[in-house]
């Protein structure tokens, strides 16, 4: 075997094989749509985003999250009384004004986000300290008039797979503790898909409209641009007293309780496509596979022996059924072995299973893996065992993979050109020394070409004598640069 697929055109050209690769593979419509910024989840890619919100919503009911379901439609007076929050999303918010031919007495926005219409209902459903912590959390599309260049999945204007939590706490304090446990499920929900991140805090001037804070986790697409792929925000009580939300606190006295919300989008599968991909396809981690082992006979032309390949055939998925294995026979007569390959390559099914004459006659299985086309004989009976074994390994190479690339793209320099070079270049996330006023920190963003990511999370001390390269003040904190997406 010449080794695992090259990645040339995977890195090089990073936003056109993404394109290709969502087409190739099947998994989501874009630009065919006829409305800007919308796409469509096709079967195999619907399969996908829906094992990924098994992880998710898993993760989230197991840490005392309740789902809930709220209306898509925010009465402008409602999305307007926290003023940093509207100041925040005025330019971006869609509104329906009309119902049939009659103009609405009342402008509706379609939901940017549901901070509002949630604080408002919650002012209803709770009076008390005693019904704390509240852990809501929905699945839903959220619409934003996204001016930046759309993309699929990455920048869309109806974000369809929008997962947004909601907590109610009686003190900072509690809100604080919901905001590292948000941190704890957002890691558990990535390392489980396999994808690298760093966390920082989003410096002051690029926090969400009405937040005290922003936590980001951001990961590395294969172009050496950051792309933010989840956030937690302690929203302190601005929404609260914007509602005047007041409930019974633990010493009698009536005040407004604290918040945080925390939210991941169609940015997730987005990433684990970008990730793991190669110049084949997509390579997809076997636990969030729709299929992980697509079976393939290769039938010679006489019918005796292609009835005998196509008898064991059926034995083999069915053993590798009962193994408790996603399966998929490809028994299309049209289609030839070869192109069978690569259509299963590019939807990045993690094993291939290969029967010919000789496996029938052995009673064993050519078995392939996608992510470095590595193949094994098996005998059938232990099949289902080493496909197992395999997928776990295939798991921890990918999992190793996708973490050397992504540190070989983090610099921690002194120097801004080489940060700068460094951001230019595209070769990732530079990190310098800064001395934590926002002016300087503007103007690193100006000089290095790049977005400031923040600062690391948790904080991590500067060695002493650090200086900002701008002011030559003491550097009390490292600074993210780097090119967004
Ligand atoms: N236009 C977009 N397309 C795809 N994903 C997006 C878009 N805008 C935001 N996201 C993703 O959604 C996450 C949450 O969005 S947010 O604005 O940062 N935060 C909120 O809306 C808060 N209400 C928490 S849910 C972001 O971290 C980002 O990963």
């Amino acid at each position: 075997m010449l080794g695992p697929p090259s990645r040339e055109k995977w890195s090089s050209d990073f936003p056109r094989w993404f394109d290709w690769v969502i087409e190739t593979a099947e998994v989501y419509d874009y630009g065919r749509y006829p409305v800007k910024g919308m796409g469509v989840w096709m079967p195999y890619g619907f399969q996908i985003r829906r094992r990924v919100l098994e992880v998710v919503r898993g993760l989230l009911d197991s840490t005392g999250h309740e789902e809930v379901l709220f209306p898509l439609l925010i009465p402008e007076h409602l999305l307007r009384r926290e003023s940093e929050h509207i100041r925040g999303f005025e330019g971006e918010v869609y509104w329906v004004t009309h119902g049939g031919r009659e103009e609405l007495d009342v402008k509706l926005a379609l939901r940017p986000t549901s901070e509002t219409s949630i604080t408002y209902m919650e002012t209803f459903w709770i009076k008390s300290y005693r019904q704390l912590p509240k852990k809501y959390y929905q699945v839903v599309s959220i619409f934003r008039y996204e001016t930046k260049a759309t993309r699929p999945m990455i920048r869309l204007r109806e974000v369809t797979t929008f997962k947004e939590a909601h907590t109610v706490h009686e003190s900072f304090e509690d809100a604080e503790r919901q905001v590292l446990e948000a941190i704890e499920v957002y890691k558990a929900i990535f390392d489980r898909l396999l994808i690298p991140y760093v966390i920082s805090k989003r410096p002051e001037w690029d926090k969400f409209a009405g937040a005290l804070y922003t936590i980001a986790f951001d990961t590395i697409m294969p172009d050496g641009r950051a792309l933010q792929i989840g956030t937690v925000h302690h929203l302190g009580q601005s929404f609260t007293r914007a509602f005047d939300f007041r409930i019974q606190m633990r010493d009698e006295r009536l005040d407004h309780p604290w918040q945080t919300s925390y939210g991941v989008s169609d940015r997730v599968v987005a990433s684990l496509i970008a990730v793991h991909g190669d110049d084949r396809g997509l390579v997809i981690p076997p636990s969030v596979a729709p299929i992980q082992v697509v079976v393939i006979p290769i039938t010679p032309g006489d019918e005796e022996k292609r009835g005998k390949v196509l008898t064991y055939t059926a034995k083999a998925a069915e053993a590798l059924e009962k193994a408790g294995l996603r399966v998929h026979v490809d028994d299309r007569e049209w289609e030839r072995p070869g192109a069978k390959f690569y259509y299963w390559e590019a939807k990045g099914v993690p094993i291939r299973v290969e029967i010919g004459l000789r496996e029938a006659e052995q009673d064993t299985l050519t078995i392939a893996r996608r992510d470095t086309l590595e193949k094994t004989e098996v005998p059938l009976g232990e099949a289902g065992n080493r496909i197992r074994e395999l997928m776990a390994q295939i798991e921890s190479s990918m999992r190793e993979r996708a973490k050397s690339f992504f540190g070989e793209r983090l610099l921690r320099t002194e120097s801004l050109e080489e940060a700068r070079d460094w951001v230019e270049g595209r070769r990732g996330i530079a990190e310098i020394p800064w001395c934590g006023r926002e002016s300087c920190g503007l103007e690193m963003e100006e000089r290095v070409n790049g977005k400031v990511l923040g600062t690391p999370w948790p904080e991590e001390p500067v060695e002493e004598g650090k200086r900002c390269p701008l002011c030559g003040r003491p550097a009390v904190a490292w600074i993210r640069l780097a090119k967004t997406y």
